[in-house]
C-alpha cells in the first residue's frame, strides 16, 4: 500500500542526508583547520578554536572578537558556524541545504498525485520544522528529516478526524447514513463491508437503495444483502431516491434497527440533477452522517471529485476503497486537507471484511516505514 510514495519519501530523506553530509565534511574540515591554527599559538587561531569548542554556538567569542577572524570566519561565516557546531556535535540545516531536496520533494509529491496545496502545506511545515528552530541539535539528519515530514503528513491527513464508532454510538437511532460517489468506485461495496463493520460491534442495519437511476442497481445491492442476510428496501428503477431512503428509516423505526445504509446514484443527466437529488434527500431524510465514497487509485480525480460531491451534499468524512492497489498514496494524503473532512475507512481488498478504520498515524508509519503493513 502506497509503496510509490514511500520510497519518494526516503528519497527525500537521503537526499537532505546527502547534502547536509556534504557541508559536515566542509565543516569538518574547517573545524581541523581552526584547531591547527590554534596549535601554531596566534591570537585570531586562539579565539577561533574557543569558539570550536564553545557549546553555545550563536555567541562564541569569535564573533565579538575585532582582531582579525580566521580564514574561514571571514570568507564564509556558515562554514565558521557549522565547524563551530561540528566540534560540538551538532547537525546545521541550512536553507541552501534544503533548496535542491525539498523542490525533489514537491515534483514527488506532485507526481505522487497529491493535490498542489496540499504539497505546498507539507513543504511549508517540512521546511518550518527543519529550519525553524535554527541550528537545533539533533542526534542525525535522518531523524530530523524524519520528524518533519512526520509532523507535515500528519498536518494534512489527520484534518477533521472525529471517532466515528462513538458518533454511531451517541446518536439517536436510528442513525442514518447516506452515501455518494460515482459509480464503480466501490461504493456498494462499501455499504455492505460497513454493514459488517456495523454488525461486529453490535449494531443492526437496513441497506436503502437510493441509486434508482442507474438500471441494475437493485440486483447488485441485492446480492449483496442476501449474502450478508440484510433487508433491502428498493424501488423500481426510476422511483424517488429520497422516497427510498426515506422508507428505510420508517422500516428501521418499525423494526428497531440501529443504522440506515442509503446507497445514491453516482451520476444523473447533469450535475445539477445530481445536486438537485442529494439536496432532496438531505431535505426528506436529513442524515445524521454523508459519506463520500471514491477509489484511492484514482489520485487527483478522487480529490476533485470529492470537492465537487463536498459543494453538492456537504459531506462528513470519506471513506477511500482499494487502498490495497494504489501505489501512489496521493488521494490518501489530499483528500482531508482539500475538504476538510476526514478519511474515515480505507478499503483493502475485495472481501467483507476489508475496510479498516482510518488511523493518520498509522498511515504516516507506514509512509515513513515504521509500519511494514
Ligand atoms: N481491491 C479492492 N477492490 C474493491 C474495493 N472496494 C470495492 N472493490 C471492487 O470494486 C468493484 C466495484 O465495486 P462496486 O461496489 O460494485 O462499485 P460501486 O461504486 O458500488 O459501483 P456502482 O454500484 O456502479 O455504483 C468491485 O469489483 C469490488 O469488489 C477495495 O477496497 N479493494
Amino acid at each position: 500500500m502506497f509503496d510509490g510514495l514511500k520510497d519518494k519519501l526516503n528519497d527525500f530523506r537521503k537526499d537532505v542526508e546527502e547534502t547536509t553530509e556534504k557541508d559536515s565534511d566542509a565543516a569538518a574540515d574547517a573545524s581541523d583547520a581552526t584547531a591547527t591554527d590554534a596549535a601554531t599559538g596566534t591570537p585570531a587561531a586562539d579565539d577561533a578554536a574557543d569558539a570550536a569548542a564553545t557549546v553555545d554556538a550563536t555567541s562564541g567569542p569569535a564573533e565579538e572578537s575585532d582582531t582579525d577572524a580566521s580564514a574561514a570566519d571571514e570568507s564564509d561565516p556558515s562554514t565558521f558556524q557549522r565547524a563551530k557546531a561540528f566540534a560540538t556535535g551538532r547537525v546545521i540545516i541550512e536553507e541552501e541545504d534544503l533548496e535542491d531536496p525539498l523542490w525533489n520533494l514537491e515534483m514527488a509529491l506532485l507526481e505522487s498525485d497529491v493535490e498542489m496545496s496540499v504539497a505546498e502545506e507539507i513543504l511549508d511545515t517540512v521546511r518550518e520544522t527543519m529550519l525553524g528552530e535554527t541550528r537545533k541539535q539533533v542526534e542525525t539528519t535522518g531523524e530530523l528529516v524524519e520528524e518533519a515530514l512526520h509532523d507535515a503528513l500528519l498536518d494534512v491527513i489527520a484534518v477533521g478526524q472525529f471517532d466515528f464508532e462513538e458518533r454511531i454510538a451517541e446518536a439517536d437511532k436510528p442513525v442514518t447514513i447516506v452515501f455518494t460517489g460515482v459509480n464503480g468506485v466501490g461504493k456498494t461495496t462499501s455499504i455492505a463491508k460497513l454493514s459488517e463493520w456495523l454488525a461486529d460491534r453490535g449494531y443492526s442495519s437496513v441497506l436503502a437503495n437510493g441509486d434508482t437511476y442507474r438500471a441494475g442497481a437493485n440486483e447488485q445491492i441485492r446480492e449483496h444483502a442476501d449474502r450478508l442476510d440484510r433487508k433491502l428496501i428498493s424501488h423500481e428503477q426510476g422511483g424517488d431516491p429520497a422516497a427510498v431512503i426515506y422508507d428505510g428509516l420508517e422500516y428501521a423505526k418499525a423494526n428497531d434497527v440501529d443504522v440506515v445504509l442509503g446507497d445514491t446514484a453516482g451520476r444523473l443527466h447533469t450535475s445539477d440533477d445530481l445536486m438537485s437529488q442529494l439536496e432532496k434527500i438531505d431535505r426528506v431524510v436529513d442524515p445524521d452522517l454523508t459519506l463520500f465514497v471514491d477509489e484511492a487509485v484514482a489520485g487527483q480525480d478522487a480529490v476533485t471529485r470529492a470537492e465537487e460531491f463536498n459543494e453538492a451534499a456537504e459531506i462528513d468524512g470519506t471513506i477511500l476503497t482499494k487502498a490495497d492497489a494504489d501505489s501512489s498514496g496521493g488521494a490518501a494524503i489530499s483528500i482531508a486537507y482539500v475538504t476538510g473532512k476526514p478519511i474515515l475507512f480505507l478499503g483493502t481488498g475485495q472481501g467483507y471484511d476489508d475496510i479498516e478504520r482510518f488511523d493518520p498515524e498509522r498511515l504516516v508509519d507506514r509512509l515513513l516505514g515504521a509500519d511494514e503493513t
